[in-house]
């Protein structure tokens, strides 16, 4: 079964309602490849998603940035994925390395998290990646492995999972692994799932790249054979998004 690309942008802490709409109106007058080619998914800040939602065009979804780790209640400033249900939110972003660091998440609550919010019905854009002193200590795999393996240890079906691989030290750095080094650690990905998981798995699983992607380096990183499309960030605010996306069509002519 082929893997439809997949093109997400991760607004992060970012705008006003304003500028919200600004984007929503560029994204709605878009051409870009059809629901057949590209799976297109935008995540603003929680209090924008219904404000998003309600205006988005109906080809592209609404995903929150992260959710709680279980049910809701006495959990002040969380937001359960009970209530992302609630409001049709299709999908939502976690283990994002900002949230690995600065809020101490670790693998195994990630892995919670991915779990709980599968279980309530919730798509996952589960990420993982190492940081420049893993990668030069040659840990990189071993660091995205056991991130995955958090995961996989605690889920069971696969099909509402897309991996993100964002190497930290490419996140909004303008530094982008180059499109060999984003292949190399897809391909050991893929082949960590076929071992771990299942061969179906490792076959059917997106794994997209993040970091620094952007509308002129998205084409190469696009073409290789494990990038299924990407996670981008400071990218997706801007209008050179809709390139991103029109980047799924290198798959198509491959
Ligand atoms: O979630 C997105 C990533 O953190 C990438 O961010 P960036 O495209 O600004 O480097």
């Amino acid at each position: 079964m082929a893997r439809k690309f997949f093109v997400g942008g991760n607004w992060k802490c970012n705008g006003t309602a304003e500028e919200v709409k600004k984007i929503v109106n560029t994204l709605n007058e878009a051409q870009v490849p059809s629901q057949d080619v590209v799976e297109v998914v935008v995540s603003p800040p929680y209090v924008f998603l219904p404000l998003v939602k309600s205006t988005l065009r109906s080809d592209f979804y609404v995903a929150a940035q992260n959710c709680w780790v279980k049910k809701g209640g006495a959990f002040t400033g969380e937001v359960s994925a009970e209530m992302l249900v609630n409001l049709d939110i299709p999908w939502v972003i976690l283990g994002h390395s900002e949230r690995r660091a600065l809020l101490n998440e670790s693998n195994e609550f990630v892995g919670d998290k991915v779990a709980y919010a599968l279980a309530q019905g919730l798509k996952v854009i589960a990420c993982v990646g190492e940081t420049l002193e893993q990668r030069e200590a040659g840990s990189t795999m071993d660091v995205v492995a056991a991130q995955t393996k958090a995961i996989a240890d605690r889920v069971s079906n696969w099909s509402n999972v897309v991996i993100a691989y964002e190497p930290v030290w490419a996140i909004g750095t303008g530094k982008v692994a180059s499109p060999a080094q984003a292949q190399e650690v897809h391909d050991e990905l893929r082949k960590w799932l076929a071992k771990n998981v299942s061969d179906d798995v490792a076959a059917t699983t997106r794994i997209i790249y993040g970091g620094s992607v952007n509308g002129g380096n998205c084409k190469e990183l696009g073409g290789q054979a494990d990038v299924d499309g990407f996670l981008v960030g400071g990218a997706s605010l801007k209008p050179e998004f809709i390139d991103i996306i029109k980047a799924a069509e290198v798959k198509k002519s491959a």
